[in-house]
């Protein structure tokens, strides 16, 4: 049984038994809200990520959800991408071409992928132009508050240092606010270049979902919820600024990710 409770500003927490347990509660979460969004308006825009969270989607090809879910209105997107080739075991387009997409029948062409032969600086550059594209014909929908687009879901990892997309702790790009896309060249995580989606679009998302599995998780997850004083402030912990100003954030973990938050020492 999961654990399950609302924090007064970190969004709705989800302790889950074990991996099968999350993984049913993960899809059957996108399952609802691509429905909602498709009924609301024409289209589903779903942001993904690298990492785990690929395989703890896989029950999105099988039944009853691979009958249900209308994928001919998905468009997709990524949260951040390593630059190497689309073929590279790297790619986090390969990762979920091959565990997801390969699998479903979204259109190749609402697959919005990074240009794999260009520069970093110039991927994230051509990647924010096709966006910005998609909001002006309407197919992304704007933000009513900010100049972003409002994506209908973003589905992000969480290192054990607490990165999400491909912002890490102390890097610039962290304070980015004028860029939808930004590059890195650098990421302490190989391989180094990179490009992200910056926090200004991460926190105009309608809906944001943050996935952490695993005992080494569990350290940033408690101090990315739970009500601390970071000692060095919070760009040491990008998951603390995983904040969508006008959406729904949900934290998905297993129950050894969430070991060291408060509310789950009291309710052990
Ligand atoms: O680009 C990357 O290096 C990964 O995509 C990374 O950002 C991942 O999402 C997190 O590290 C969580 O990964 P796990 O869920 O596999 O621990």
């Amino acid at each position: 049984m999961a654990l399950t409770w609302t924090h007064k500003d970190r969004g709705e927490i989800r302790v889950h038994e074990n991996l099968e347990e999350l993984s049913i509660d993960l899809v059957d979460y996108i399952a609802e809200i691509s429905e909602a969004s498709i009924k609301d308006h024409g289209a589903f825009c779903i942001v993904l990520s690298g990492g785990s969270l690929i395989s703890l989607m896989g029950k999105l090809t099988e039944p009853p959800y691979n009958k249900i879910v209308d994928w001919a209105k998905w468009y997709v997107f990524w949260a951040d991408e390593r630059v190497v080739a689309k073929s590279h075991d790297d790619s986090n387009y390969k990762l979920a071409k091959d565990n997801l997409l390969s699998k479903v029948n979204v259109f190749p062409r609402h697959i919005c992928s990074i240009n794999d032969t260009v520069s970093a600086e110039e991927a994230a550059t051509e990647y924010e132009f096709a966006i910005r594209q998609m909001v002006r014909t309407r197919t992304v929908t704007a933000s009513d508050n900010s100049d972003c687009p409002k994506f209908d879901l973003i589905l992000l990892g969480m290192g054990s240092d607490g990165h999400v997309a491909s912002l890490f702790p102390n890097h610039p790009a962290l304070e980015v606010k004028n860029d939808w896309v930004t590059f890195l060249t650098d990421s302490p995580k190989p391989p180094p270049e990179r490009i992200t989606f910056t926090f200004p679009v991460i926190n105009s998302a309608a809906n944001v979902v943050v996935v952490a599995t695993g005992e080494s998780k569990a350290n940033a997850i408690h101090l990315a919820i739970d009500d601390l004083t970071l000692p060095d402030g919070s760009f040491s912990l990008p998951a603390r600024l995983v904040h969508p100003s006008n959406g729904n954030l949900i934290w998905f973990m297993d129950k050894q990710a969430g070991s060291e938050l408060d509310m789950f020492k009291f309710s052990e």
